[in-house]
């Protein structure tokens, strides 16, 4: 069965939803073949795989190209692409062509767009254009440079009050679910519980009525240090590293290829 959004937004409720992020062919597939319903070409793209500090300098054409390899690997998961910084922000008209380029050129099913009230208008737009949306409240990471640093959001009763708002703005206008970035386990539970459009959560508590997670996180394939709502499932980074190291070794010594792999 091919995942809609429409039939996302159905799961609240009935089923808990798995989402993970995948960057190209060959992580999409493994994604999909865990039977994973949605996955999200993140724009952490830039800070996992193409070696930028933040995910502000990614791009469109990045994003495109990376899309486009996500939509070959998979058959049945629903594919959001992430807008990156400045593909929306400046004008709906802008927002709407650039979503457009996704599902046209990248043959993506969803975009996401970063921000709450704010973006009511944008995503209004883009759903009355036949464009399902994802949104995405919290830590938005596109307003690292304003906010000073990936920080847990909603810590003051007032800023919770704001994030409450923010959900319910994005549910108003259209969007199929949410991502709720790194706030206190107990808010990310009030906002679930206020919606009627699914939540997903990194860093949200268990109250979410799902979870996104990054591929290479989950994996534990990066040596670096990882965000406190990081689980690793497995820790690959110490197996690559061997077995490339094996590699070499066997190289330098003559011992690879040995006869078995000789024609
Ligand atoms: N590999 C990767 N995983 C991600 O989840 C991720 C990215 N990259 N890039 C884009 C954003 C950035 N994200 C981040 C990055 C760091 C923290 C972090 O260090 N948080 C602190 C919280 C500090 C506080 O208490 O306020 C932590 O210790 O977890 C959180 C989210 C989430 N996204
Ligand atoms: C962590 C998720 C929500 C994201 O926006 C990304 O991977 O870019
Ligand atoms: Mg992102």
């Amino acid at each position: 069965m091919k995942w809609t959004a429409a039939k996302i937004k159905a799961l609240k409720g009935e089923q808990r939803i798995a989402m993970l992020t995948a960057y190209d062919a060959l992580t999409a597939s493994l994604v999909e073949d865990a039977g994973i319903p949605a996955i999200l070409v993140g724009d952490s793209l830039g800070m996992t795989v193409l070696g930028y500090e933040t995910t502000l300098p990614v791009g469109m054409d990045e994003m495109l190209h990376h899309t486009a390899a996500v939509s070959r690997g998979v058959k049945n998961a629903l594919i959001i692409a992430d807008m990156p910084f400045m593909s929306y922000q400046p004008s709906i008209a802008m927002a709407l062509e650039n979503a457009g380029r996704f599902i046209k050129e990248a043959h993506a099913d969803a975009v996401k767009v970063e921000g709450g009230a704010l973006r009511g208008e944008l995503i209004e737009s883009l759903v009355k254009n036949g464009v399902p949306v994802l949104g995405h409240i919290g830590l938005t990471p596109q307003s690292i440079k304003e906010m000073g640093g990936y920080k847990v959001q909603g810590k003051t009763s007032e800023q919770a009050r704001q994030l409450m708002d923010d959900a319910m703005a994005v549910e108003q206008a259209g969007a199929f679910a949410i991502v709720l970035e790194c706030v206190p386990a107990e808010l990310g539970a009030m906002i679930s519980g206020a919606l009627s459009i699914p939540t997903i959560g990194i860093g949200a508590g268990v109250g979410c009525d799902g979870q996104v997670l990054v591929f290479t996180d989950l994996l534990g394939i990066s040596g670096k240090p990882a965000p406190r709502f990081v689980k690793r499932f497995a820790t690959l980074h110490p197996l690559i590293s061997e077995a490339l190291a094996s590699y070499k070794s066997e190289v330098e010594d003559g011992s690879f290829p040995s006869e078995e792999h000789t024609y």
